[in-house]
């Protein structure tokens, strides 16, 4: 952080305002103080270790400049992960989100190691048996073998049982044989596995005594780990640039008759004899999916990260930068004095509040139903499947959304790749499409949602995220609308519990015409989507409300007073966003309306001098922040020409290709 004297006037100003104590927020965003002093030692021993920070910016290299500067860098920052990090943590906390954050002061881009930390590693923790984990997990925590997650196919990627690679078992020998029977059965996308990895998860169709038993996960080794080459029977290779994940080795993988080991199949959850026998272990078919559960739930933490550091650069930049005029010849006002700025901005704050609430919940019920299946009780899968497919859905969408929005409140300036946005908006939009996309799994929570109703019409306990259709289902007309955050949470499970309702009654209806049930299904899916997106509101609305009043309960009165304003706003705005729904399914009136309208306006007025101080309560560091327009100290118009000047583009005055092509070019036409 820059000394006091070098920092932005305005800024300086906007700190002075701010009426609360911003370390009390922190701490509350954290999880409590003993979380921030956690955090706060983990980031100096990571970035005070040697964060390589570049020289030239990563946008600047070529293709594989890039990689090869992604790669040195992981080196580093991993020998810092495994000597030092895992030392604080403990080392069966090594994925805490708090770990995964200091990584973004070395890769402004994705880090080739992502994948082993955040797939390979949860993967073999979660599907092998303890015989497996003995071999490999020590070595894939010390990093002497580096792994992908290859299950998304060239031709498949939401459709799982469609993966077309198989693993035929061979007891003559003992091993599996892996094949890639077409092009579309290639591997594709799997981060890490271009380059970089020398083993790799792959899920395959499983064939032993000539039947096949579905696709499951097996462990396989495709490099060699001295020469690194490719083994024979492999084909790898990395699919080409794309939007953003450049730097994170996305490859491609064939198997021609590849054999691996009988036990390289993971084999917690299902089991393949020496003979050929198929043994199912677990009690729930779907439990080889656990890794996607798992990284579902934690990309709702990395939607809030991701968005709290959008916000912190385009709200200091807001209060930096000067445009217009209000009146003729009064001096150009900040610009986050606008409050169609504010608009944009403020909900932004909200978000990255409620979707970190809702992270911290979510994590914690699944660690409560992880700790029930090691018990043998898995009835609570189905409820966290829903959970978790809902919220990664909603809350990757809106944040990419929100990111987007911060990039528009920063003008030309927030196109820089220098600003981090784009890095930032590319990282984040493909979180809704990986890991299942969107409408996908939406329609996995709809599908979850449909049978609850069914219950609550059939008088049976309902689970407890959806036990307010058992209300809505008895009450059957208008819910009458107060405008209270109580009133607007209710209002929006009403609209959840209508569209639910609806979609059920549509079905029906189409059955009753003569339609198979898949194709009513089929045919009310636009609606079972927008069902499960209005569930998925109402529970982050209920949750967000309920965890900041009980996480306030001994704050001061300023923290607890902007911390409210920044709930009710959130509450509120999504009430007006909504409003043609609330229209439908609650008694509000258009004068209703109107209030809430006047109210969101009152309350942008309120947060306003508390701004900066909101955001500064991420404290977020300038190395995790890498932005040219967000850093503490406000120094925008310094770094954008600081940045200028590491541009190789500006190393000589005149570039070599004027000779070339321009000169000659110009004097061709005479
Ligand atoms: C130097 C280092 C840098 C620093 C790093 C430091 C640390 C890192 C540590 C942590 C990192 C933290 C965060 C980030 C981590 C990783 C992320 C990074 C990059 C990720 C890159 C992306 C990876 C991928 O995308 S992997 C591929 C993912 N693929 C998918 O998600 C596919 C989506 N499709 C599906 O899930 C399924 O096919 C389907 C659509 C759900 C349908 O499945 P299907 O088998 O066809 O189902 P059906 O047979 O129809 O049955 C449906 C039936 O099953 C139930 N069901 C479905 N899924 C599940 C489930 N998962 N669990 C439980 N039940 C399930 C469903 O409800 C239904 O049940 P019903 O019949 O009773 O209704
Ligand atoms: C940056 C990035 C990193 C990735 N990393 C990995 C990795 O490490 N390992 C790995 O295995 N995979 C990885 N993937 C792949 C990723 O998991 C898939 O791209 C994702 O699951 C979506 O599948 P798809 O590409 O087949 O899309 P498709 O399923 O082809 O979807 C295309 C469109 O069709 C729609 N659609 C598909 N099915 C249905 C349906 N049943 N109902 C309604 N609409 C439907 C979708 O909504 C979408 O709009 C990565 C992808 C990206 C972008």
């Amino acid at each position: 952080m820059s000394s006091k004297k070098e920092i932005n006037e305005d800024l300086v100003n906007e700190r002075r305002k701010c009426n609360f104590n911003i370390q009390e927020v922190t701490h509350i965003i954290d999880g409590g103080v003993e979380n921030t002093l956690q955090r706060k030692k983990i980031e100096d021993v990571a970035l005070n270790g040697g964060a390589s920070l570049d020289d030239v910016p990563e946008e600047c290299m070529n293709l594989r400049e890039r990689y090869e500067n992604a790669l040195r860098k992981s080196c580093v920052y991993a020998n810092i992960l495994r000597n030092e990090l895992l030392e604080i943590t403990g080392i069966e906390n090594f994925g805490t989100p708090v770990i995964r954050r200091t990584g973004d002061a070395f890769f402004k881009d994705i880090s080739p190691f992502m994948l082993h930390l955040g797939m390979f590693v949860p993967t073999i923790m979660g599907q092998c048996t303890a015989e497996q984990q003995g071999i490999w997990l020590p070595k894939a925590l010390d990093m002497q073998i580096i792994g992908a997650y290859a299950q998304t196919e060239l031709g498949h990627g939401t459709f799982i049982r469609g993966l077309e690679t198989t693993a035929t078992y061979d007891p003559k020998t003992k091993e599996f044989i892996l094949y890639s029977p077409t092009i579309t059965s290639y591997k594709w996308w799997a981060g890490g596995l271009g380059r970089t990895a020398n083993h790799c998860i792959v899920v395959a169709q499983l064939y032993t005594q000539g039947k096949c038993h579905g696709v499951h996960p097996f462990i396989v080794q495709i490099r060699d780990l001295d020469t690194h080459m490719p083994l024979p029977g492999i084909k790898v290779g990395e699919i080409g640039p794309r939007m953003g994940f450049n730097t994170a080795d996305n490859g491609f993988l064939g198997f021609n008759h590849f054999r691996i080991p009988r036990m390289n199949m993971m084999m917690k959850n299902a089991q393949v004899l020496e003979d050929g026998t198929y043994v199912k272990v677990a009690r729930h078919g779907k439990l080889t999916y656990g890794t996607m559960v798992f990284v579902r739930v934690t990309l709702v933490n990395e939607a809030s990260f991701n968005l709290s550091k959008a916000v912190t650069i385009a709200v200091r930049y807001s209060a930096v930068r000067r445009q217009s005029e209000l009146r003729p010849g009064s001096a150009e006002p900040q610009i986050l004095d606008y409050p169609t700025q504010q608009h944009k901005l403020f909900i932004c704050i909200a978000t990255a509040h409620a979707f970190q609430l809702t992270a911290n919940w979510l994590w914690h019920t699944f660690t409560v139903v992880q700790a029930e299946m090691r018990k043998g009780n898995i009835d609570t899968l189905p409820e966290l499947h829903a959970l978790s497919s809902c919220l990664k859905a909603v809350s990757t969408s809106d944040a990419a959304a929100c990111i987007e929005q911060c990039r528009f409140a920063c003008g030309g300036h927030g196109y820089m790749m220098s600003s981090n946005l784009p890095y930032l908006y590319s990282f984040v939009a493909a979180t809704r499409t990986y890991e299942g996309d969107y409408t996908v799994l939406l329609l996995q929570t709809a599908r979850y949602l449909v049978k609850a109703w069914e219950q609550a019409e059939a008088k049976k306990i309902v689970t407890p995220t959806v036990a307010y259709l058992n209300r809505c289902f008895d009450t059957n007309e208008k819910v009458a609308w107060t405008n209270s955050p109580e009133g607007i949470i209710k209002s929006f499970q009403a609209i959840a519990a209508g569209k639910i309702s609806l979609c059920v009654k549509n079905i029906r209806q189409r059955i009753k015409t003569g339609m198979d049930y898949e194709d009513a299904w089929l045919m009310t899916t636009v609606q079972l989507v927008s069902a499960a997106e209005a569930h998925c509101r109402s529970m982050i609305l209920d949750t967000y409300w309920n965890e900041m009043q009980r996480l306030t309960k001994t704050s001061s009165d300023n923290v607890k007073m902007v911390l409210y304003q920044l709930t009710t706003l959130y509450l509120v705005y999504w009430a007006l966003e909504k409003s043609g729904d609330l229209l439908r399914y609650t008694s509000i009136t258009e004068g209703d309306i109107d209030l809430l309208q006047k109210e969101y306006e009152d309350l942008l007025v309120k947060i306003r001098p508390n701004a900066v101080g909101l955001v500064d309560a991420f404290d977020l560091r300038d190395e995790i922040l890498r932005s040219t327009l967000g850093s503490y100290d406000g120094r925008v118009y310094e770094r954008l020409m600081e940045e200028v000047q590491k541009n190789p583009l500006n190393k000589v005055p005149v570039d070599p290709s004027f000779q070339k092509y321009l000169k000659p070019f110009m004097k061709s036409k005479i």
